[in-house]
């Protein structure tokens, strides 16, 4: 048995969020949003809910059912990683965007934080862990200084199937890995794409590559869950079927229409009462290194979902917060004076941890001097609780909006939490929002011009339109 199958384990592995300082009568009238507004938003949010419902029905949300539905999918990504772990030193993911932000999000939050230093019997014999998500030269070639490619496993990550970079990658490893290999080449090539659309799954097809799909109603963004984050986790030794367990007791936690008593819900009104208030910035500042890559994986998230422009009767409305990284305490000393005296335009999301997996305790010394040896006996667990709850005070005596998600600990059931409870608080903040949280047509004009510059066929014409655009005066360069 495992253990997130007892009710009990589960529920003292739930999150919680608080959203004390959120609130007009913590915070103050100007400050603070008050219980009565939020009420008076319910036909809205009854609409929200009702449309979310609607698209989950209809399909268009697969991503919210990632949790029930890959029963399969999870017996073939074990037997894979299986044979990855046996095989390579490396694994290497080929990614950008919601290809990558997902696995490097869950591999720094459950595994060893130095996890590629280790030896190999402390990684309990999974391979090394590498993810792509550039094209930097400089990164590429201090990739290969470093892996052997032909003891190394390629997972090639694109739901498009078509994006610029990923293939770049890709071509670049499958010549080497030619080189290296020869014909075996297709061994050392897993493909995660859609079962149908793009260019990879053509190519996986005809070369006899190991694939694993995307299912269609699952965006970049929203697909950690799927093949895209199992694979690479499971590779990497973490229990994914309580990754995915964890997710599922989220979704539970999220299915009740009474937004006091739904985390996602809740988070997303009162993100969206602030948006309203003008609080343009989210910042995401959890506490612990082992999260310090969820703020990256939620800064697309929050970003490509709600940053959006559309019309109103003729007029064109812009929407969306722009999310900041952050970590704590390390941040403490770089933003926290702006946070707390700068302008009222901002949302802090702490996120705290109870209990960490490591303890070290901070030894007694220098007794003569008071202000150093207050330290000694504590913990450094209990340090960096202080520091948090000394922020979060700091903030709400400054009148600035901050919540806190509290996670018991980090291990894969309150991971898969975490993530499904921001995905839910995305899509539901665009239903409040009146938006398409799912689309993206604000990147594809630099992706078509990126074409027409690399000299792809079909783009002659916008090629044409970048030539024709006004020259760059000299006098504006200093
Ligand atoms: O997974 P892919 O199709 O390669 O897409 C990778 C990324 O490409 C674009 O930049 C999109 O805006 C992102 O949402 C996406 O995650």
């Amino acid at each position: 048995m495992k253990r997130f199958e007892d009710a009990s384990w589960r529920e003292s592995m739930r999150i919680r969020f608080d959203y004390n300082n959120m609130m007009s009568d913590m915070i103050g009238e100007e400050y603070g949003i008050s219980k009565e507004q939020i009420l008076a938003l319910q036909p809205k949010i009854k609409a929200a809910i009702e449309a979310l419902k609607e698209k989950r029905k209809a399909g268009k949300t697969e991503w919210r059912d990632l949790p029930y539905t890959q029963a399969d999918v999870v017996k073939d990504i074990l037997a894979t990683a299986e044979a990855i772990k046996n095989r390579f030193e490396s694994f290497v993911v080929l990614g950008i965007g919601g290809s990558a932000l997902g696995p490097i999000a869950v591999h720094q939050a459950l595994n060893h934080l130095h996890y590629n230093e280790l030896p190999r019997e402390k990684r309990n014999g999974c391979p090394r862990f590498y993810v792509v998500d550039n094209i930097d030269p400089e990164r590429m070639r201090a990739l290969f200084d470093i892996i052997d490619v032909k003891s190394t496993a390629f997972n090639v990550i694109t739901k498009s199937g078509s994006t610029s970079e990923t293939m770049a990658q890709f071509l670049i490893v499958r010549d080497m890995l030619k080189e290296a290999v020869g014909d075996e080449y297709r061994e050392h090539i897993i493909a995660t794409t859609d079962a149908e659309k793009g260019n990879l799954i053509r190519i996986a097809r005809e070369e006899g590559f190991k694939t694993f799909y995307i299912p269609a109603g699952v965006g970049g963004r929203f697909s950690e869950l799927s093949p895209v984050g199992l694979l690479p986790a499971a590779v990497c030794g973490i229990d994914i079927e309580e990754l995915l367990a964890g997710a599922a007791y989220m979704d539970e936690l999220c299915s009740k229409d009474d937004v006091f008593e739904n985390p996602a819900y809740m988070a997303a009104v009162l993100q969206y009462i602030a948006m309203k208030q003008g609080k343009n910035i989210s910042v995401m500042m959890p506490y612990a290194d082992s999260l310090k890559y969820m703020a990256d994986w939620y800064a697309q998230l929050w970003a490509e979902s709600l940053g959006k422009k559309f019309d109103v009767e003729g007029r064109e409305v812009y929407v969306g917060q722009t999310p900041v990284k952050a970590l704590g305490v390390t941040d403490q000393h770089s933003q926290i004076q702006l946070y707390t005296e700068g302008p009222f335009d901002k949302v802090i999301t702490f996120i705290k941890v109870e209990n960490f997996r490591s303890q070290v305790d901070i030894p007694k010394g220098y007794e003569d001097m008071p202000a150093v040896s207050f330290l000694g006996g504590h913990t450094l667990g209990q340090l960096l609780h202080a520091e948090q709850m000394a922020t979060e005070y700091a903030l709400y005596k400054a009148k600035r909006m901050n919540r806190t998600i509290i996670l018991p600990e980090v291990n894969a059931f309150t991971v898969g939490q975490l993530l499904y409870l921001l995905e839910v608080e995305t899509a539901f903040a665009g239903e409040l929002l009146n938006i398409n949280a799912f689309d993206q047509p604000g990147v594809e004009e630099g992706k078509n011009a990126t074409y027409a510059l690399m000299g792809r066929p079909g783009y002659e014409e916008k090629k044409a339109e970048l030539e024709g655009r006004p020259k760059k005066r000299e006098e504006y360069i200093i």
